[in-house]
Formats: C-alpha cells, structure tokens, sequence
C-alpha cells in the first residue's frame, strides 16, 4: 500500500502572510489526519518562510500518523531530528536560498557526508530517505550510504506527464525496479497532483509513500480539504 503524507508547508505560508494563527496549522494537521492523511510531512527551511522551529515541536506533540521531517542536514535540522524523534527524516540538498528542492543528492560525490548524516540519524531510532534523482548510479550510490529510504524527486515526471506520460515514467520505472533490489524502501515526492498521481503509482509497484503538498493544498482551495485527501488517496488505492 502507498501512504500519503501531506506536506502542510502550504498551509504555514498562507498563516504567516497575515503573521497570526489562521489557518491554525496544528489543526489542520489533526484535520488532515482525520480525513485519512497517513503522514504529515513539513520542510522547516532555515528562512521560516513557512514551517517554523516551532510548527516542528507542536506538530510532533498532535501528529498520530508518520511525522516526515525533510531539509538539508545542518546542525538546525539535526538538532530537530535529534529532539523530535520523527518516524522519519528526508535529506534534501537545499541551499537556504532555495525557491523550492529542485534536484536530488549526489550520492557518489557526498557518499562520506551523508554516510555519516544517516548513521548519526539512524542511531537517533529515526528512519532515513534521500532526495535522489531516478538515476541509476545515484541510487546504487544510495545504497552504499546505507539509507533505509530513497525519495525520487518527481518535478521531471510531472513536467513530462503531459507530453508524453510513458515517456516521463521510464526513469523511475528503472530507478524503482533497482532500488526495490538493493533493498531500498521508495518515497516520491515534488509536484505530484491529481492528474499525474495514479500513472506513478500504478508504475512503481513498490512505492511506500508520496508526500504531496503544493498542487494538494491548492486543490484543497476549490474542492475542500476532506475531499481532496480523500481524492488523492483514491489515486493511491
Ligand atoms: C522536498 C520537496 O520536494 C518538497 O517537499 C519541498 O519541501 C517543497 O518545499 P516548498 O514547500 O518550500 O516548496
Ligand atoms: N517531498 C515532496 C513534498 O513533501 C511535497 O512536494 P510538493 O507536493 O509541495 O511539490
């Protein structure tokens, strides 16, 4: 089965454009979870831009579901990871002045880095995926480091979708099929929406979870929150 896990960084950005408590994000986390969300996934990047240092403690007293915490590893996230305890965290290698994640670790280049990052985690009882491209030697490079989890980054397959979606799905197909063979779990993630969804799903026969948040929270504006979770979790079934 294909978990969801909604990244509520959205929701953060509409509360902090007024700089009050609406929408109440912690109840919406609560809300999401209630509507079948079977994860909650937040970016607390360095700027609050969005979730802030506080939205991860808060989140991590209500959520009930899988808590995936993703950002670059620096001594704030770690300290996060080390403090929190999520069920999960995904390492993402974001400059702080990054729009949005828009590419995946290089594993050969970091193997040294990021086995040591995964380790010092993993020694925390906290389970770890990396943000990898659907490129072969990226992902045999993240077994080596040791990651319980991949999560392929998605923005290139939901670019190519409407052109020509057999096309677009080939690279995570391969990616997919050798991971799920080097033992690694699968998680997908960035830009996926109601249109693109199912294709991926019904490709990667492995996959353990996407973490939707962008187009979700947008959908959300015109359908209604319960009924886009519920939507996007029959794209998942
Ligand atoms: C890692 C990834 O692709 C997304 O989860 C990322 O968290 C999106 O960040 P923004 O919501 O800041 O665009
Ligand atoms: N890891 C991807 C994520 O959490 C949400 O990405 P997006 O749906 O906001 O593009």
């Amino acid at each position: 089965m294909t978990k969801l896990s909604v990244n509520v960084n959205k929701i953060a950005t509409i509360r902090n454009a007024r700089g009050g408590n609406n929408p109440d994000l912690i109840q919406v986390v609560k809300d999401c979870e209630r509507f079948g969300a079977q994860g909650i996934t937040v970016h607390p990047r360095p700027d609050e831009r969005h979730i802030t240092a506080q939205d991860v403690y808060q989140i991590q007293q209500v959520c009930q579901t899988e808590f995936n915490i993703e950002g670059y590893p620096d001594a704030r996230y770690l300290k996060f990871i080390e403090e929190v305890r999520p069920a999960q965290a995904t390492l993402v290698p974001d400059p702080p002045e990054a729009i949005t994640s828009n590419a995946g670790w290089d594993t050969i280049q970091h193997e040294a880095y990021l086995k040591d990052i995964v380790q010092q985690i993993q020694s925390f009882g906290v389970r770890v995926s990396i943000f990898a491209d659907p490129d072969l030697r990226i992902i045999e490079g993240a077994a080596k480091i040791g990651t319980d989890r991949i999560e392929l980054y998605t923005e290139p397959y939901a670019t190519g979708y409407p052109v020509n979606k057999e096309e677009a799905v080939i690279p995570y197909v391969a990616a997919g099929k050798l991971a799920h063979e080097l033992g690694l779990g699968i998680n997908a993630g960035h830009d996926l929406d109601l249109y693109n969804l199912k294709y991926l799903k019904d490709n990667l026969p492995f996959l353990d979870e996407v973490s939707i948040g962008h187009a979700l929270v947008c959908d959300a504006l015109y359908l209604g929150l319960e009924n886009t979770i519920q939507m996007y979790l029959k794209q998942l079934k």
